[in-house]
């Protein structure tokens, strides 16, 4: 059941979880199984249903920033990106990011689950472990298009009755016949890979993406589905931001009793007391605020603001971990790229209809359908200046997207009038720089400081420079002559490596997959974790995270699917701890 009204809210609940985002309604979703539990979800945005920017796959990027669904966050100035600020949005609306998010679905490495596991001590964490719960939460759908996929990806390693559809492009392009086609006629550095989700992630191959046929796949429409919402004893509250979790502290340790909510500054606040626990699903950034919000977090920090200390965890809103991305601009040889349905009205109407009445054409996709995982060699001179970031042997350091149009987030990159283009996006996906987040007031209705750190180390930036080389060394192979006619003017003055890493500090822009701010424990190690192998909050009782914040490192990948399968398996785990 949807409730709109603060006031129609029961009295009952077992369990109170904030934000309906993609962690929060897989949570809902599993602990609404049991009959006898009753679930309250508290998001602070709208209602997913009927927004067309947040359904159409090829509109992804039209869903944010600065709509009345999204948190506009900015960053601090990124003072190794020659000072510039830049928009961090998150998803406000059920689904939370993963309604706005560009669909790209990723499960990292084998490698990656292993580290976590490693780390927390919790082997429940590894990949061998984790794929069950990859394999639960998803449905492979055939393609828009219904084109034979065979050869494409590996059905043993996926899931066919989970909530969440899964698949591959739905309209072909010549760009992604290229990009497969290098892999098999050019250089041995880039080969084929059948399945970059099978925990071998390395190589080049079609790329997974949340859509349901021609529709977004999220959090939202996966997990809180008519079967799911109409449930009596799931209940979601939209419009309601949570200002504050309250603690017991008559005896012993914290316990965490009940949250406060409310619709905004000078609108009324409720209170809410579930009989179990507060699970909080606020994503990498509000759940931190919240945390330090209500009494947990740096000491100093929360002095600052006079805000009551509950529990010292120096760690909260610290190890901001993201990935930073260069999205360069390719003129090509290719009359019938998407650009024209940026250029031309005529073919973005003709577009429409065939997505209106067939359900097929250009929209149906996301924004690549293609995607490329790489290291550097092992014997480059950058690892005898730096230990290697990579979470493993088999993990990349950096990605390739290729999109079939003139990609940009960046307000200064603005997209030539005419021309066809192809977009390599290269994306660190094993940063060394970490950041932070700090409070900026005691009020909840006011954003924090976000400081990703991009490229404050140097090791990020040789690794983006190599990045460059290879995107370049990629795009002259054999299989692009006559189609790629050189770099476009935004990215021309690249010749030496002066130039270039000028350009990357330039053009860098987050990717938004701000994680690790809520880390987990690791086992022996020197700092403190905020949370628990099995997340829960250190210090206090009855209060657990689960959302991106708690990975202690970031995946080599996007961070959507590995939020999917956390939320999964931490359901699993609330359901033993209560059983
Ligand atoms: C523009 C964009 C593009 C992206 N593209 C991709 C991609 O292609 N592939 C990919 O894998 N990942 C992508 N990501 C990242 C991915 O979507 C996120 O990492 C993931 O969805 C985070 O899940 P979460 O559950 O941690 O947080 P969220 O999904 O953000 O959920 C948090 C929820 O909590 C709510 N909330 C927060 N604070 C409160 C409060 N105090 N009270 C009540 N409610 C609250 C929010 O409104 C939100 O609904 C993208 C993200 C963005 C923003």
């Amino acid at each position: 059941i949807i409730i709109t009204d603060p006031t129609k809210i029961a009295t009952d609940y077992d369990f109170v979880i904030v934000g309906g985002g993609t962690a929060g309604n897989v949570v809902a979703n599993r602990l609404s199984e049991n009959s006898n539990w009753k679930i309250l979800v508290v998001e602070a945005g709208i209602n997913n249903a009927g927004i067309e920017d947040v359904s159409v796959p090829f509109l992804g990027p039209d869903a944010s920033p600065n709509k009345p669904w999204t948190w506009n966050y900015t960053t601090v100035p990124q003072k190794a990106l020659n000072s510039r600020s830049m928009a961090y949005q998150r998803g406000k609306l059920l689904g939370g990011s993963s309604s706005i998010n560009f669909m790209i679905y990723t499960r990292g490495s084998s490698d990656y689950w292993d580290a976590i596991a490693k780390w927390s001590g919790d082997p429940g964490w590894s990949w061998i472990s984790m794929l069950p719960y990859f394999k639960k939460l998803e449905t492979i759908t055939p393609p828009a298009d219904h084109h034979n996929t065979t050869g494409q990806f590996n059905p043993l390693v996926h899931g066919f009755s989970g909530p969440l559809s899964v698949s591959l492009s739905g309209f072909a392009s010549e760009l992604s016949s290229r990009v497969i086609n290098t892999t098999f006629v050019d250089h041995a550095d880039f080969k084929f890979n059948l399945d970059v989700n099978s925990g071998d992630q390395l190589g080049v191959g079609w790329l997974q993406a949340s859509i349901n046929d021609t529709v977004r796949a999220s959090s939202a429409v996966a997990y809180l589905a008519p079967q799911f919402i109409s449930r009596p004893n799931l209940h979601v509250l939209i419009q309601q931001q949570v200002t504050k979790v309250l603690f017991s502290t008559s005896h012993g340790t914290p316990a965490a009793i009940g949250v406060t909510f409310s619709a905004g500054p000078g609108a009324p606040t409720f209170t809410v007391k579930p009989s179990k626990e507060v699970i909080l699903c606020g994503g990498a950034i509000g759940s931190v605020q919240l945390l330090m919000l209500s009494g947990i977090g740096p000491p100093a920090q929360l002095n600052a603001f006079n805000i009551p200390l509950v529990v010292s965890s120096t760690q909260v809103g610290q190890n901001l971990i993201d990935h930073p991305a260069v999205f360069n601009h390719f003129s090509v040889n290719a009359p019938q790229s998407l650009d024209q349905l940026r250029e031309n009205a005529t073919a973005l109407e003709v577009a429409e209809e065939e997505y209106a009445d067939e359900g097929e054409g250009p929209l149906v996709d996301t924004v690549s359908d293609t995607i490329g995982f790489f290291r550097v060699p092992s014997n480059n001179s950058l690892f005898q200046q730096f230990p290697d970031s990579s979470v493993g042997p088999k993990s990349a350091h950096y990605e390739f997207l290729w999109s079939d149009i003139w990609a940009s987030f960046l307000p200064t990159a603005i997209a030539p009038p005419t021309g066809d283009f192809v977009t390599l996006t290269q994306v660190l996906v094993a940063p060394a720089s970490r950041g932070s987040i700090v409070l900026n007031s005691p009020s909840a209705f006011e954003f924090p400081l976000i400081d990703p750190g991009f490229l404050t180390s140097d090791y990020d930036v040789t690794l983006h420079l190599l990045a460059f080389k290879s995107a370049k060394q990629f795009m002259s192979e054999k299989s692009w002559k006559g189609f790629n006619l050189g770099l476009a003017p935004d990215s021309a003055n690249t010749n030496t490596d002066a130039e270039i890493i000028q350009y990357i500090r330039n053009n860098a822009v987050t990717l938004w997959h701000p994680t690790g701010t809520n880390r987990m424990q690791g086992v022996g190690a020197n700092e403190d974790g905020v949370v628990t192998n099995e997340l829960l909050v250190k210090g206090v009782d009855k209060l657990r995270v689960v959302d991106a914040s708690v990975f202690p490192f970031i995946v080599p990948g996007h961070t959507e699917a590995t939020v999917y399968a956390l939320a999964e398996r931490s359901a699993d785990i609330i359901k033993t701890a209560w059983a």
